[in-house]
């Protein structure tokens, strides 16, 4: 098997000629904003240095570090992963050029929710409920650069073509020293071979993987009221691992299991990191996908966009989603008859593919997004050929 921690190739595509100038574009250098000075209810993540990972002994003490986190909390902070600030900020300044061009340029490839693809533009075109508040947030989700250059197809705005071979890079990077590792520290955790996750994840398998650039831009008080801000709703992701640059203008919360819910920390150079629904599926729960949601900022903040560079892992399109041959889920008497039925035909299972697409299109193929808390219009779980989530939390 191909060791997926070796360096990166570099962006496959010969023939790439910078069609489109970089000069065509001016991206300023985007700046952080202040962090809050509120006292939040901050939510007590655990930190995880990656930067011992290579050492002797490493691995198995970050898999030891970061076993509650995965298992109770579904959230934690990545630490020494090595990616340069530098590298981030201007992922950051390119996303910020993007959002703040012309609509009629960002709406040339949007989402096709109707067939459950998340890759393109997300325009906040969508009212909430029966309130005429609009959705405040925007995204653009890249897929990956593989060596087979899979995604070659996939249109593009020009600004990301102008910047391709930087995206690509950082792409693969953030891939290969963050998400990676944490594939190989789950394996551990659930005394799987190392590689068992990662090679359901590789990078350069087909995947719905995707950087997202997103922004959510400040709203009415009054506004914020009628969409039932900060009551109730909250998601879980629907692939595997998120990984969300740290955040200054605070918003991100998750649900802690007495129902309660805290912000989390902006920590400087971490990455925020979530299990998803898939994670969960493969390991019958063990590992957990943790609900969350996003609220208005604090008063000191409230007057700023949102800016997010996010990171989203799935399954690969071949995966079938069938639970991991664990150990531990075995002592933990987590596997049913169905499951071993399950495990001795894979190839009866869902498919990384399908699910992800499934899930896309259920939670998006709509033109009202639900209003949080009292909504009760939408139905509250979703379940494709036995796989189910919970989809609304009051
Ligand atoms: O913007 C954030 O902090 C998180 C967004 C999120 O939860 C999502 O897009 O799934
Ligand atoms: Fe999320």
């Amino acid at each position: 098997m191909r060791n997926k921690l070796l360096p990166a190739p570099s962006f496959p595509r010969k023939e790439l000629t910078m069609p489109v100038p970089v000069s065509a574009f001016d991206v300023k250098p985007w700046i952080r904003p202040a962090e809050t000075t509120e006292n939040l209810d901050w939510a007590p993540l655990k930190t995880i240095n990656l930067s011992i990972f290579d050492q002797p002994g490493g691995k198995q003490k970050l898999a030891e570090d970061l076993r509650d986190s995965a298992k109770n909390v579904g959230f934690w902070i990545v630490t020494g992963h090595g990616i340069p600030d530098e590298e981030v900020l201007r992922q950051l300044s390119i996303a910020n050029t993007f959002f703040n061009l012309p609509i009629e340029e960002k709406r040339k490839y949007p989402c096709d929710f109707s067939i459950g693809n998340y890759f393109g533009y997300r325009e906040p075109k969508r009212t909430i409920g029966d309130t005429s508040v609009k959705e405040n947030m925007e995204m653009l989700n890249i897929p990956k650069y593989t060596v087979n250059d899979d995604y070659k197809d996939v249109s593009k705005h020009d600004i990301v073509k102008a910047y391709e071979e930087e995206i690509a890079a950082f792409h693969r990077k953030l891939f290969e020293r963050v998400a990676a590792k944490l594939f190989v520290l789950l394996a551990i955790i659930l005394e799987l071979p190392e590689n068992y996750l990662l090679d359901a994840h590789a990078y350069d398998k087909k995947s719905e993987d995707h950087l997202r650039y997103m922004i959510y831009h400040p709203r009415s008080l009054e506004d914020r009221k009628l969409a039932n801000d900060g009551r109730g709703g909250g998601h879980t992701d629907f692939g595997s691992l998120t990984l969300l640059f740290s955040q200054n203008v605070a918003g991100l919360q998750i649900r802690t299991p007495t129902g309660e819910w805290k912000y989390v920390k902006p920590v400087t150079g971490g990455i925020t990191v979530n299990n998803a629904d898939v994670l969960q599926f493969l390991t019958k729960g063990y590992i957990k996908s943790t609900i969350h949601r996003v609220v208005g900022p604090p008063a000191d903040q409230s007057h700023l966009h949102r800016l997010g560079l996010l990171y989203f892992v799935r399954p690969a399109d071949d995966t079938p989603i069938v639970p991991v041959p664990s150990p531990v889920l075995e002592r933990e008497g987590l596997l049913t008859e169905e499951d071993r039925e399950a495990q001795q035909h894979p190839e009866n299972a869902v498919k990384g593919y399908d699910w992800t697409r499934a899930r896309v299109e259920n939670a998006h193929n709509r033109t009202k997004v639900s209003r949080s808390y009292d909504d009760n219009i939408e139905e509250k779980t979703f379940n494709y050929k036995g796989l189910e989530v919970r989809k609304r939390w009051y």
